[in-house]
């Protein structure tokens, strides 16, 4: 349930949500009771699964005997960048067409489509204290020096914030202080080394994919790649890297999510020095994400991975890498980082999204 802070919206009213994901595809009917939204009816499909999202959708509607014209509003957050009537889902591969999808469901307000991270940062404002856990508590309380400034003589909540968030693919974003969020595909920028060990991954993942962006590293993909390059380098350590198709490999199949309980059992070196060095990574990139965009308001760490790793995230590996920042170690320490641990959050995201369209500010 989450409070809105928007005026005019009649009780009663359902709104459609849905979270396209490269892995699983959310869909979620909200009814809105007073000012809260309930969630009604929730399911979850596997998003190589479908093909044309148009019906999925009906179908959800039709097991509950509902047509698009009974639905007030919706809002779809989906996982690539939306550019003119067109969003490329990345991780699958797909074209939406904007126009296409919205006049096959004609809600009674044209069905909204966002960036997966655009829903994420309007969800993180209806999380609860349960749905976050903070890496470095002490960093919580304001700190004199970041609000000293003029221009950020502000509480924390009016500071910027930032979002990274591994899953199928790596999202990005910024919130800004005064609570627009920007979406960015930051995660398909330059992958940068910091050791020799990381400058052969480096090597390794472009002889596989040409371009090494960050989200070939910091994805459940890109897990199990670090995976096959540790694979590969203990195997062979005086070798140069191979070619993706060549690599022996019978272990080197490993999920994800195989590779993940390995490492948190204990039960498997390999799977625990890639864990930690996905965590490093990840932390060297909030570090960036957090440069780049002034989050001295916080860093949260969303997406399907992080609150699968949770214990690794508590070691020093991921703060270490976060901090390693040279000259401004100290202004990082400062910054409050949480994990997000309600997976629904672009989902809540959506449903806001939808509610709040065409209604003016409370
Ligand atoms: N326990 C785990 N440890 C590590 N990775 C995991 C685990 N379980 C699932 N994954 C990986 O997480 C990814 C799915 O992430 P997520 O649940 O965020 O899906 P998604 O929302 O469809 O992704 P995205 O929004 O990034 O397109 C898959 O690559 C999967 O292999």
């Amino acid at each position: 349930m989450m409070d809105l802070p928007y005026a005019g919206i009649k009780k009663g009213q359902l709104y459609l949500a849905g979270d396209i994901g490269g892995t699983k595809t959310l869909l979620g009917l909200y009814s809105l009771e007073g000012t809260e939204l309930v969630l009604v009816r929730e399911r979850n499909f596997p998003s190589k699964d479908w093909q044309d999202l148009t019906a999925l959708i009906q179908g959800f509607l039709d097991e509950i005997s509902l047509t698009p014209e009974g639905i007030t509003g919706g809002c779809l957050s989906l996982a690539g960048p939306i550019t003119q009537d067109k969003c490329f889902l990345t991780n699958l591969n797909r074209v939406i067409h904007c126009p296409d999808l919205r006049s096959s469901l004609p809600l009674r307000r044209p069905l909204l489509l966002v960036n997966d991270l655009e829903a994420m940062g309007q969800g993180l404002m209806d999380l609860r204290g349960e749905d976050l856990i903070c890496l470095n508590p002490s960093a919580e309380s304001p700190s004199p020096s970041l609000a000293s400034p003029p221009a950020l003589s502000l509480a924390r909540p009016s500071l910027n914030r930032a979002l990274i968030a591994p899953g199928t693919g790596l999202g990005q974003a910024m919130i800004l202080a005064d609570g627009r969020v920007c979406a960015t595909e930051g995660a398909h920028g330059d992958y940068a080394p910091r050791t020799e060990q990381e400058i052969r991954l480096w090597r390794f993942l472009a002889q596989r994919y040409g371009h090494v962006s960050y989200e070939r590293v910091l994805s459940g993909p890109g897990l199990a790649d670090l995976y096959r390059f540790l694979y590969w380098e203990a195997l062979s350590p005086s070798l140069p890297s191979p070619a993706s198709d060549s690599i022996p490999t019978p272990d080197s199949s490993l999920t994800p999510a195989e590779i993940t309980k390995k490492a948190l059992d204990g039960i498997c070196p390999l799977c625990t020095e890639t864990l930690e060095l996905f965590v490093k990574i990840l932390g060297a990139e909030a570090g960036n994400l957090a440069l780049r965009t002034l989050a001295y308001g916080g860093i949260y760490l969303g997406g399907g991975i992080p609150p699968k790793i949770l214990p690794k995230l508590q070691e020093d590996g991921f703060m270490e890498a976060f901090l390693a920042k040279g000259r401004l170690r100290e202004l990082l320490s400062q910054i409050p980082i949480y994990v997000i641990l309600n997976e629904r959050t672009p989902l809540l995201g959506a449903a806001r999204l939808a509610a709040a369209a065409g209604c003016p500010p409370a």
